[in-house]
């Protein structure tokens, strides 16, 4: 599979597979451990957006928070994929946004319930362009920024990532079969915070991908 024919369609219809809690940081601003292993759940493909269209804030929410993430597209599928040849599974890249609705994640998790209804909502995972893999020669060490309204919320590096882009990949094949087109987010730093209706978002993998959101309530 080539760069170009997976930018054609890896955005519309596989896996997103997300990691929780891989900033220490972030871990900590949540009042959460250190994971000792990746927390993992997912997002259907129904949660993409890409720039021109809102990202909305669902009926139910009112606590919409923000959370920037490098997305790891993956090119070659497999199982059990060892941690020497993770990148070779690798395509490229995405800049992606893990929007959460902050308070139903946190009754979800006091009643040991699945963050579905939190993290999965339609246009809970904007995303930019695919990002062909060499233009992030070295994906442990780009700085990740969102600002709203101008201001800036999270800068982080994915050097601060507890769990590595191989690791991840390795550990999240051992269960789930990756495919051609699947979309791995892994994680956000610190700075999370909720966002209102009209609010503008920018965020970049440096100034290798920039994406423009707007957030609007959505209506019946
Ligand atoms: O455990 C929590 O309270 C919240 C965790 C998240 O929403 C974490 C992420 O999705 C992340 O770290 O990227």
């Amino acid at each position: 599979m080539t760069a170009r024919n997976i930018s054609r369609f890896w955005e519309w219809g596989r896996k997103i597979i997300c990691v929780g809690r891989n900033y220490a940081d972030h871990a900590k601003e949540l009042k959460n451990a250190i994971p000792t292993e990746p927390v993992l759940f997912l997002k259907p493909p129904s949660a993409y957006v890409k720039e021109g269209s809102p990202i909305l804030v669902p009926l139910y929410t009112s606590s919409l928070h923000h959370e920037v993430e490098l997305g790891v597209v993956i090119g070659k599928g497999g199982n059990a994929i060892s941690q020497t040849s993770a990148m070779e599974h690798v395509a490229g890249y995405a800049l992606c946004l893990d929007m959460t609705a902050r308070e139903i994640q946190d009754e979800c998790k006091s009643k040991g319930l699945p963050w579905t209804l939190a993290k999965a909502f339609n246009t809970s995972c904007p995303v930019s362009d695919f990002i062909p893999k060499e233009r992030i020669p070295d994906p442990s060490n780009v700085k990740l920024w969102l600002k709203v309204n101008d201001q800036l919320k999270q800068s982080g590096s994915t050097s601060q990532m507890i769990f590595s882009i191989p690791y991840l990949i390795s550990y999240i094949s051992d269960f789930i079969t990756l495919e051609e087109g699947d979309l791995i987010m892994t994680g956000t730093p610190k700075g999370v915070s909720a966002v209102q209706e009209n609010d503008e978002l920018q965020a970049g993998i440096e100034d290798i991908a920039i994406i423009n959101f707007r957030v609007q309530r959505q209506e019946r």
